[in-house]
């Protein structure tokens, strides 16, 4: 059975299944598996044919073998992404000669937050009932994972859901997405500050939940959860396996913010998929950039873009990647993010160390109008309209691009329909909203607009966790 162990070393190991109902670890850590699943080439070039269902059972089920049966984690799969918009769940548009978009929008909250939240949602009943526990999930968004986690977990019986996202930081669209969807147990809160304070505050209710009074744990929907990261990695492995992988390397783009899809890329390289660059594309919230180009640590104020999913500038998942390049030395990495986390003064990594990340790593900052230039260089060159997000990816692709015979994949993180102020700056006409959302603009919203204060957001959660 897969056992989990924490970045800090210094938290108990865990299963999948703790692991699942969990946040951070007791030590402020994340959660990573204490031995990565290896596949030989042969085994994946096996895999080639296979439908994405059948491919994600290959590759999720080791990390949750012991925990959950393997037909029943087929059933989960096939639900989830047999209800996706597009038959091949993870379609690959070709922008150029061996230049290609990984469409990840095509489940119902239209970005990619859906293929790990809505599995996330089953997971949870599956356990949730089995235990007979209710939990109480805290998320935060800059916009995709809360109306994702809320599609994900709305019919879930054993879970009431709490949102923060940051007020009038989102767009429209996203915002609708989350605060219209009707049940007794989903709470949307709007805070008044940004993503950071959000996710601080997640992080510090995860630390210290006696607001629940002992009587319900706080489940994570961030990517700071493990069973995230799980389900990312298997659109790696499909893509490649689409283009000639695993007997070729693939080169990945990845527009970032927590660093969960990307480190969801570094895993299944780990995992045996060749993958020649992985590149780290983010927006003028640019701290992980600043890092691989300079080797400084350095939080700058927020600031607030046409991408604002990724209007993050302390990065969480980072933690992980920073535990591989310690050599999994938990003590030396509390150290490190000790320095890390008091975000006044700029930290150093070792040259030596960064010089590992830097080995497979590329990284590139895109401004607001470097992305507008791109929708309108790839939309005359293709006609194909990228959503904000993804034209950072594409840029910094075309940027960074090591080797030109190496398919280079952008991850397409999100539906432009989202995001009219980058469609509409970028010189185009809103594309539709699908049919699903055909009236999301009339639906009547629900939100609580609260101030960035931790008490006052915990007195509201626990108020209503326990109304009745
Ligand atoms: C559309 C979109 N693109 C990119 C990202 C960045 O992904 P990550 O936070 O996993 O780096 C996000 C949010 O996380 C997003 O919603
Ligand atoms: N970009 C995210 C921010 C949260 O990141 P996560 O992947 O850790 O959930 C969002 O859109 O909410």
């Amino acid at each position: 059975m897969m056992k989990y162990i924490s970045t800090r070393g210094n938290a108990p190991e865990l299963t999948f299944e703790d692991v699942l109902l969990t946040g951070l670890a007791t030590d402020g850590g994340l959660y990573v598996p204490k031995e990565v699943p290896q596949f030989s080439l042969a085994e994946i070039e096996s895999w080639r044919d296979l439908p994405y269902t059948e491919l994600a059972h290959k590759v999720i089920y080791p990390f949750v073998e012991g925990c959950v049966d393997s037909d029943a984690l087929q059933t989960m799969i096939n639900e989830v992404y047999g209800a996706f918009g597009h038959k091949a769940v993870a379609p690959l548009q070709q922008l150029d000669n061996n230049e290609y978009v990984l469409e990840l929008f095509h489940g119902p909250t239209l970005a990619f937050k859906d293929f790990a939240l809505q599995l996330l949602g089953r997971l949870l009943d599956y356990v949730l009932e089995r235990r007979n526990e209710k939990v109480v999930i805290m998320g935060a968004t800059s916009g995709d994972t809360g109306s994702a986690a809320i599609e994900g977990t709305k019919a879930c019986r054993n879970v009431d859901i709490f949102i923060l996202h940051p007020y009038g930081k989102v767009s429209e669209v996203q915002r609708r997405q989350m605060t219209t969807v009707v049940g007794d147990n989903i709470f949307n809160i709007a805070i008044k500050g940004n993503f950071d304070q959000a996710q601080d505050m997640v992080k510090a209710s995860f630390g210290d939940q006696s607001f629940l009074r002992g009587e319900r744990k706080l489940v994570a929907v961030n990517s700071i959860n493990w069973a995230r990261i799980m389900s990312q990695i298997v659109y790696y492995f499909y893509s490649s396996l689409n283009l000639g992988g695993p007997l070729r390397p693939m080169a990945y783009s990845v527009p970032t913010g927590n660093f969960g899809d990307i480190f969801a890329g570094y895993m299944a390289k780990k995992m045996g998929l060749p993958i020649e660059q992985l590149i780290i594309a983010t927006n003028s919230n640019d701290v992980l950039h600043r890092l691989m180009s300079q080797n400084l640590y350095e939080v700058h104020p927020l600031q607030h873009t046409i991408t604002p999913s990724m209007d993050i500038a302390v990065s969480s998942n980072f933690e992980r990647l920073l535990f591989d390049l310690y050599d999994r030395d938990g003590a030396a990495l509390a150290d490190l993010m000790a320095k890390m986390n008091k975000r006044t003064e700029s930290v150093e990594v070792s040259e030596d160390k960064l010089g590992k990340a830097r080995a497979l790593f590329d990284s590139f900052a895109v401004s607001e109008d470097l992305t507008v230039q791109t929708m309108q260089e790839v939309y005359k060159e293709t006609g194909y309209l990228l959503d904000p997000h993804t034209a950072i990816g594409v840029k910094a692709a075309r940027e960074c691009r090591r080797n030109p015979r190496i398919p280079m994949i952008t991850l397409g993180t999100a539906h432009p329909v989202k995001f009219e102020d980058a469609v509409l700056r970028a010189g185009f006409d809103m594309p539709k909203l699908p049919h699903h959302l055909s009236d999301l603009m009339t639906r009547e919203e629900r939100l609580e607009v609260l101030p960035a204060d931790l008490a006052t957001v915990q007195e509201f959660i626990a108020t209503n966790t326990f109304k009745d």
